[in-house]
């Protein structure tokens, strides 16, 4: 079972937020453990400082070391990965998250204030990741997303059937319309062949609709997918002939 450690200044941020929905689902049926702590719990003055003013000046106050240290090593091991939550790491995707996935033990470490020293950083981050080309004020909510999306990517957590492979992105490609009742709404019908209960037809419909709405919304992805599928097509191909 994949356990996450968070360590953040407001761990009800995430305990509220895994409490819910798949993820609380998740959490229930033990495929998936999230526990949050707090560097304050290792401050030893009576304000619980977690935070000083930066060397050299500048706006914002930084998240301290040592009670970060002390953090860390409460819950780090030996298979441990340890992931800063920065507007300077990797962006997510759901190749990434889908990696995450199959990781034993995460430690997500949220900054807050200006940021976190950078000792910290050099001595015990694995990966500093981000989750979009903007600043937040914390890494809370970065920490949270990812969780989210690699939880797909756990057996057992989605639905009989479902699965994040068949999610948007995953393929390579972005979902088709959804529909449900009623048949007819706003004076907009559901597609015919959706109703008409042949699988294989269907299965057809929603492969070339998902790549007409990839081709329209987001055309960098669909030349991304064409290459991929164009690659495979071209390696099975040369297998084909060099086979005997
Ligand atoms: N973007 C992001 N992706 O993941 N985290 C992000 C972020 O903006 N985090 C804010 C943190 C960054 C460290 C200083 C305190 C604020």
């Amino acid at each position: 079972m994949l356990k996450v450690d968070v360590i953040t200044l407001f761990p009800e941020m995430i305990e509220g937020a895994v409490s819910h929905g798949v993820l609380g689902q998740a959490v229930k049926s033990d495929l998936l453990s999230v526990k949050a702590h707090t560097p304050r719990e290792f401050t030893e003055d009576k304000h619980r400082t977690v935070d000083d003013r930066p060397f050299g000046g500048g706006d914002g106050m930084i998240m301290l070391a040592e009670p970060l240290k002390k953090t860390i090593e409460k819950v780090q091991h030996n298979t441990s990965k340890v992931v800063y939550l920065s507007p300077q790491g990797r962006t997510l995707n759901a190749a990434i998250a889908k990696e995450f996935s199959k990781e034993e033990h995460l430690i997500f470490i949220c900054g807050r204030y200006g940021g976190i020293d950078q000792r910290i950083i050099n001595e015990y981050v694995d990966e500093e990741l981000s989750i979009g080309d903007y600043v937040l004020s914390g890494g809370e909510l970065g920490a949270l997303v990812i969780i989210d999306a690699l939880a797909r990517f756990i057996p057992g957590v989605l639905g009989h059937g479902e699965s994040a492979e068949k999610d948007s992105f995953s393929d390579g490609l972005l979902e088709q319309p959804n529909f449900t009742r009623p048949r007819e709404f706003l004076g907009q019908d559901v597609p015919e062949v959706l109703v008409g209960g042949n699988h294989k037809v269907i299965g057809e419909w929603k492969d070339k609709v998902s790549a007409l709405v990839t081709l329209k919304k987001r055309p960098d992805l669909f030349r991304e997918y064409i290459k991929v599928e164009t690659e495979k097509y071209n390696s099975l191909k040369k297998k084909k002939t060099a086979a005997p």
